[in-house]
């Protein structure tokens, strides 16, 4: 497990990381998640060790991250880094010697990534002769050529078709599965609230919530139920107990005490006639994310 601890970093007199803790556990998704000039790419920085803070930790399993764990890091910094005049395959088997891996594992890993990951165009092609939804997934594969122990990735799916990012989805659970913490930064809300396991929230260098996606949803629960029959919900209106937010023919959105309550509205319209959907009111990520980013 990757450890942030209290990390504080000034630019000057400006303090962008403002007491930063969270942890990066091994076998998940963790998304990373903040508006621009939020702190995210500071913060990998810093995880990277290529910018020091000026007060905190990186931790691993407890004990300061040392040199050789975060040369393992598979990076996709915010910058990108591959060579546009390069040959993709040169450049990923050129990362994956500088990891000790032999020239042909590293040509054998690389092209069964590309192909993963769906890159159209030949391996043989320059960055530059690429579309930037192909170059990008040239850069996802330079992040993993190494089957490195943890990933840091920084915005990897912007510009990405939904198709690439289903692909890389699919390897970083991949990588994910071999233990490796997986933490990435995004600005797609939609799409964290759909890949990732764990959640890290940060706003003005602060981290404002922090933990299992299905704990911070769950925590976003209102206490509302939704339903939708065949028959006239009016008599919903009626129940002790119950108050109805808004009502629409077959539709009925109500507060209920508990579930016991709302369970019984359910039998309720299935006694006069036949439910299309029943379910708590969630607030959705977005919702949430701007709640504790005010
Ligand atoms: N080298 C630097 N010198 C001065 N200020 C910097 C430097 N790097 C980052 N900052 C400032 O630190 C703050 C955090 O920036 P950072 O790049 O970490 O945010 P971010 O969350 O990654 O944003 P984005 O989503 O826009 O990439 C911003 O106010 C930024 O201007």
């Amino acid at each position: 497990m990757i450890s942030v601890r209290n990390v504080h970093r000034f630019f000057g007199d400006k303090h962008v990381l403002k007491d930063v803790s969270f942890d990066i556990r091994p076998g998940l998704m963790t998304g990373f998640v903040g508006g621009n000039g939020a702190g995210k790419t500071t913060t990998m920085r810093i995880i990277l060790g290529v910018l020091a803070a000026n007060e905190g930790k990186v931790l691993v399993d407890g004990h300061p991250i040392s040199k050789d764990y975060r040369a393992n890091i598979g990076y996709m910094p915010e910058e990108r880094g591959l060579y546009p005049k390069m040959k993709v395959i040169d450049q990923l088997v050129y990362l994956g010697q500088l990891h000790g891996m032999t020239a042909a594992d590293a040509r054998q890993r690389s092209l069964e990534l590309l192909e993963r990951l769906g890159l159209v165009g030949k391996p043989t092609d320059t960055l530059e002769s690429l579309s930037l939804g192909n170059q990008q997934r040239a850069q996802i594969a330079a992040a993993l050529v190494h089957r490195p122990a943890a990933l840091i990735l920084d915005e990897p799916f912007s510009g990405l078709d939904p198709t690439a990012v289903d692909a890389t989805v699919a390897v970083l659970r991949d990588v994910a599965a071999t233990g490796a913490p997986v933490l990435f930064s995004s600005h797609q809300l939609d799409l964290v609230e759909r890949l990732c396991d764990e959640l890290v929230i940060i706003s003005d260098g602060v981290i404002r919530a922090n933990g299992t996606r299905d704990a911070l949803l769950a925590a976003g629960n209102t206490g509302e139920w939704e339903l939708v029959s065949s028959a006239d919900a009016g008599w919903v209106r009626g129940v002790a107990g119950i108050q109805v937010r808004d009502f629409d023919g077959g539709y009925v959105r109500f507060a209920s005490p508990t579930e016991r309550e709302a369970n019984d509205i359910l039998a309720g319209a299935l006694s006069r006639g036949t439910v299309k959907s029943f379910g708590p009111v969630q607030r959705s990520l977005h919702e949430i994310y701007k709640e504790v980013t005010q």
